[in-house]
């Protein structure tokens, strides 16, 4: 399907097994300080032609600041090197230099412009770089048509790409990369490097399985990929070698073949990890929680289901299948086409006379899958995004207890492993991951009687995973109830007591007790078959 077919592929010179093999990239001694924070000591590594290099790390290591040096973005400090294609390249890098030399970039936004065209996406930098003034619209659909076709890609050159699925988005920003290699490669004659910044967290199976095999017709090209991500499974998967960064420095290299998934977790965390101890046996009986009716969405349809008290209750399915509005409905944060919730058999309330306001004082919390958008406010402290919604209690006597206030963020920050654990910097200062956790503590914090979350460890390392699942059940042991949405289906299986796996806008599985396992809820959402009687279909808890 997505192979590169032999025509379009260029000539690999530099391909392994070719006589000369001169890394395509090589950075040595790399640093960069951040306010005298280093964030970086003296990186270096090398990526071969034709391979796939995971650069690998906990949440703050260093990934990212090491990207946006390639980018451009950042200045380097002093006193390192970086060579591309064995030619040495003076830093800092200036912007738009990656281009020249032949690198390009997927970051996890995609950076695709969504009221555009495939074709605009696809050419926007020929267009824009183009000495005429004059478009051959009809010769830039058939170049629009090839590099889809060289990737065995069926999607319409003019449609829009806000209409493009997930998964097409993802595939496209791939094609846009590689073509942007190749037209360096046509000037230079040299191997490219494209790089990936975590590009799977929200594509369901089949469209990682899509992405890897357009990965392998880049590598097989003879250009190279790095490849940054958090999930071993795909590293071990698609990497050739690997580079892992803890806290800033070199933690080790690694050839994929002599890995083991449990090597690369050490290397990551400094230690090993042990599984979070999610109960065994049959499902426990517990008392309802919340009993929520007919609640419909955009995509749900009317469905049945409670939470129990202390229970963690997963919801999954593939992209489309509606599960993932089920936190924003029930917090009242997107209107409810209809739907009723009961809490602790208290007369049931219609769900739309839910305002996030109300959700909130009857001890809600929600998570937003969107950190950066509706979740955290990039431009103020991690103290104030810590204590957003319940900034009041600092006030006493008139005053704002600002010591007080910051004290209590510092140990949050301590207890959830926020890395600089500083409550005055701004929370765009931290890394995607460690952003994560100030909005984790500032719910946890709450102890919030429901706790609805959207996608909890998007961008989260393992190491830090753990101990957020870890809390999560305490917190639940303790009487908390949890929903989760999520796509992940090892993250399901190592915190649920029970997960409701959705198709087609409906509850379709029940999975509880023992069978709640990562391959169980994996088949269960590819078994796609809608329930005979969707609108019979209620989920109770045990009692
Ligand atoms: N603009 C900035 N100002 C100050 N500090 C920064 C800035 N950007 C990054 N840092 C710091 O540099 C360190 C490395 O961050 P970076 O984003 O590179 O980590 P990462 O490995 O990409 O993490 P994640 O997996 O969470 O995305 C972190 O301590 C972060 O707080």
């Amino acid at each position: 399907m997505t192979a590169l077919s032999d025509q379009a592929l260029p000539d690999p010179t530099n391909h392994p097994g070719a006589p000369q093999a001169l890394p395509v990239l090589s950075v040595s001694n790399i640093s960069k300080t951040f306010g005298g924070a280093k964030a970086l000591q003296n990186v270096s590594f090398k990526v071969m032609p034709g391979e796939v290099h995971g650069l690998l790390g906990k949440n703050g290591s260093g990934k990212s600041t090491l990207v946006k040096i390639l980018a451009g973005f950042h200045a380097p400090d002093e006193g390192g090197t970086l060579e591309f294609n064995g030619e040495r390249v003076s830093l800092p890098l200036k912007p738009g230099d990656y281009r020249r030399l032949g690198m390009a970039f997927v970051h996890q936004n995609l950076g695709l412009i969504p009221s555009l065209t495939v074709m605009e996406n696809l050419r926007l930098v020929p267009l824009t770089t183009a000495k005429s003034a004059y478009i051959n619209w009809s010769a830039e659909e058939r170049a629009t048509r090839q590099a889809l076709a060289r990737f065995g890609l069926d999607i319409d050159p003019n449609e829009r790409v806000d209409r493009l699925t997930p998964v097409q988005r993802a595939l496209l920003a791939i094609v846009r990369a590689f073509e942007e290699i190749e037209a360096s490669r046509a000037v230079t004659g040299r191997p490219g490097l494209v790089l990936l910044d975590e590009p799977t967290p929200f594509l369901p199976a089949a469209g990682v399985a899509q992405l890897f095999e357009m990965v392998r017709s880049i590598t097989r090209s003879g250009s190279s990929v790095i490849f940054i991500s958090h999930d071993i499974d795909e590293v071990m998967e698609i990497t050739d070698s690997i580079t892992v960064l803890r806290d800033g420095v070199m933690a080790g290299e690694l050839k994929r073949a002599d890995a083991t998934h449990d090597t690369i977790v050490k290397m990551i965390v400094g230690r090993s990890l042990s599984k979070t101890d999610r109960p065994s046996g049959p499902a426990i009986s517990r008392l309802a929680y919340a009993r929520i009716s007919g609640l419909a969405g955009k995509m749900l349809q009317p469905s049945d289901f409670e939470v129990g008290k202390g229970e963690i209750l997963g919801l999954t399915g593939l992209i489309g299948s509606g599960y993932a509005e089920v936190p924003y409905l029930v917090f009242g944060a997107h209107p409810a086409r209809s739907g009723t919730i009961s809490i602790e058999g208290r007369a049931a309330m219609e769900q739309n006379a839910l305002s996030p306001k109300a959700a909130i004082d009857m001890g809600f919390a929600l998570l937003p899958g969107d950190r950066q958008g509706a979740s955290g406010v990039d431009s103020l402290p991690i103290v104030d995004n810590m204590f957003l919604p319940d900034v009041s209690r600092f006030f006493r006597g008139g005053f704002m207890r600002n010591g007080a206030m910051v004290r209590e963020a510092r140990n949050l920050g301590t207890t959830f492993e926020v890395r600089p654990n500083d409550p005055g910097l701004k929370l765009s200062a931290l890394s995607g991951g460690n952003a994560q956790k100030v909005l984790i503590a500032r719910w946890m914090n709450r102890s919030p009687s429901l706790l609805l979350l959207d996608e909890p460890t998007q961008g989260v390392d393992v190491g830090t995973r753990q101990q957020i699942f870890a809390a999560l059940r305490a917190a639940a042991a303790k009487g908390m109830s949890v929903i989760c949405a999520s796509s992940e289906a090892e993250q399901l299986a190592e915190i649920c007591d029970r997960v409701l796996v959705f198709s087609k806008g409906m509850i379709c599985t029940e999975i509880s007790g023992d069978a709640v396992t990562k391959d169980g809820i994996s088949e269960a959402c590819y078994a796609t078959a809608a329930p005979s009687s969707p609108s019979s279909f209620s989920s109770r808890v045990a009692s």
